[in-house]
């Protein structure tokens, strides 16, 4: 079908006006599979050769904790940037920025706290090839050994026994992310010219919010991003184990946290317990009013604003290959809240969700602390589908969470409010992009790619559409099993070999599509 729809294509060229950098070959010479199969017989080896040292660089990079969610890791974040930035200079990118993005919106305890910068990188600018902007986030998930962790999360393990590579950001998103810097080397030693201008952004707050990205990508939007043809984002993963997917949906994520506040300081229970109103008491009736066991969210007027299923895209689902055994070994469990594979994939992809992550300034650790502590925040976030609107939503949880509080009659005091919000996105899988990239999957791995959606959120991916006016492609790397946010993420040392085969095959491919 993809080969159709890309000959299709070809013969019926029409290109783009150019942008910035203007092409100066208008028409295209059009390539198939087996015109660009002397590249790969050339670049798939050179990759395979390069596995120690592309793993060494992944080794190097999780090895910085960057966790943009830990206020007092913010320099060790910064430390990565730099690092992708030494490694893009001695690839021989140019142009590279380290955008600064200002201080930190509240909530935030340090009040001057610096974002991370953002890592702008060129890589060849060439008029007559096109430009392709790759996006990737090198910060991370907090991670410590006593989550349950087999070793420790900022050391990458390479297990033989498994043939993974185990640490935090291995598949979300450092792998990936240095991914588009071994494509070039991997160009660069093997004698290939390399098919398109690479443009690089990689943020450090994508796991906070991607706070302050959508003011820069909006402000260089018409400088940096100047004549940016399509955009690419691999931060994201398989459905399951075996069958590579594209990715043409994500879903967006609010994220909330409600506080309440009672005493000036944390207490002895044995002196105040049963004569004061414990806030943590209050706090989780307030939680336990969001959602309940099955999954469905109790805010009243949630369920109205979700876009209705459509006879032709159930058909979507039937098709896809997933099971119910896939998710239980995922989740390492069997607590799946749905039997059938439509409804699984339908709670994932296309109906919102509400998970609570945590209390802050609660008792969390080991031991039997007697303590009533004096002001606890508690932390969930609601994933988004279409057509709900961010704001009314925001709405609708603030008034839910203050009269679910004012039931309770309590003397404390109960604030909600939002973190940050990123929008969900759905997109034509059809399109230059897709097809390109279902090519190269066929090359790499032999197999049509499933288009699937996600449950999981890139917040910034509607931003480079919407700004920069182009496609977005989401070419995911690692596997369904792959732990991100979890104990013991992973990537397959395959999946990371492959994965950047596939990047160079799309480029390649897309560089020869007629259309952007
Ligand atoms: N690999 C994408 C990813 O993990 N995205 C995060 C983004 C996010 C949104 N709010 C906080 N983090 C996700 O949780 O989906
Ligand atoms: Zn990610
Ligand atoms: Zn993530």
């Amino acid at each position: 079908m993809f080969v159709n729809l890309i000959n299709k294509l070809i013969s019926t060229s029409a290109k783009k006006p150019p942008q910035s950098i203007a092409r100066t070959v208008s028409t295209t010479t059009t390539m198939s599979p087996a015109t660009l199969q002397p590249i790969f017989d050339k670049l798939f080896p050179k990759v395979e050769e390069l596995k120690p040292d592309f793993i060494n660089v992944l080794k190097q990079a999780v090895e910085i904790p960057a966790v943009s969610g830990d206020e007092s890791l913010r320099p060790m974040v910064v430390k990565k940037a730099k690092f992708l930035a030494s490694q893009l200079e001695s690839l021989g990118f140019h142009d590279i920025q380290l955008k600064e993005l200002g201080t930190q919106p509240p909530p935030v305890n340090n009040t001057h706290l610096q974002l991370p910068p953002v890592v702008l990188s060129r890589y060849g600018s060439d008029p007559a090839k096109k430009t392709v902007l790759v996006y990737g986030h090198y910060d991370v998930q907090p991670a410590q050994r006593e989550d349950g962790w087999d070793t420790e999360p900022f050391e990458l393990v390479v297990d033989e026994a498994t043939q993974t590579l185990r640490g935090r950001g291995s598949t979300d998103d450092t792998g990936p992310l240095t991914g588009w810097l071994h494509v070039v080397r991997a160009h660069k030693e093997a004698g290939i010219d390399f098919p398109v201008n690479l443009i690089t952004c990689f943020e450090g707050m994508e796991e906070s919010g991607s706070l302050g990205l959508e003011e820069l990508i909006a402000k260089e939007a018409s400088n940096y991003f100047k004549g940016v043809d399509a955009v690419c984002i691999s931060d994201n993963y398989w459905l399951g184990t075996k069958k590579p997917v594209l990715t043409y949906g994500l879903r967006g994520c609010n994220y909330y946290q409600v506080t309440v506040s009672g005493p000036k300081a944390d207490l002895h229970s044995g002196v105040f317990g049963g004569i004061i109103a414990e806030p943590m008491v209050d706090l989780v009736q307030v939680l336990s009013g969001l959602v309940d066991s099955k999954g469905k969210i109790l805010i009243d007027g949630i369920d109205e604003m979700v876009a209705p299923v459509t006879e032709k895209e159930k058909e979507i689902y039937e098709k896809i290959d997933f099971s119910l055994e896939e998710l239980n070994e995922a989740s390492g469990s069997n607590t799946a809240l749905y039997t059938s594979k439509e409804d699984i994939l339908m709670h994932r992809w296309r109906y919102p969700s509400l998970s609570v992550h945590g209390v802050e300034g609660a008792f969390y650790g080991q031991g039997a602390k007697t303590v009533i502590p004096a002001k606890v925040s508690g932390k969930f976030s609601i994933r988004t589908v279409p057509d709900m609107d961010s704001e009314k939503l925001t709405k609708l949880v603030v008034d839910h969470c203050n009269k679910s509080f004012a039931k309770l009659g309590s003397p404390n005091t109960c604030h909600a409010e939002l973190i940050h919000d990123g929008a969900y996105w759905v997109s034509d899988p059809f399109n230059a992009q897709f097809s390109a990239a279902a090519e190269a999957t066929k090359v790499v791995y032999g197999v049509e790619p499933d288009l699937t959606r996600e449950g999981g959120s890139i917040p910034i991916t509607l931003t480079f559409e919407q700004e920069l006016k182009t496609s977005v492609l989401l070419l995911p790397m690692g596997r369904g099993d792959d732990g991100a946010h979890s104990i013991n993420e992973k990537l397959d040392i395959s999946n990371f070999i492959n994965g950047i085969k596939l990047m160079g095959a799309y480029l390649h491919f897309y560089a020869q599509s007629p259309e952007n």
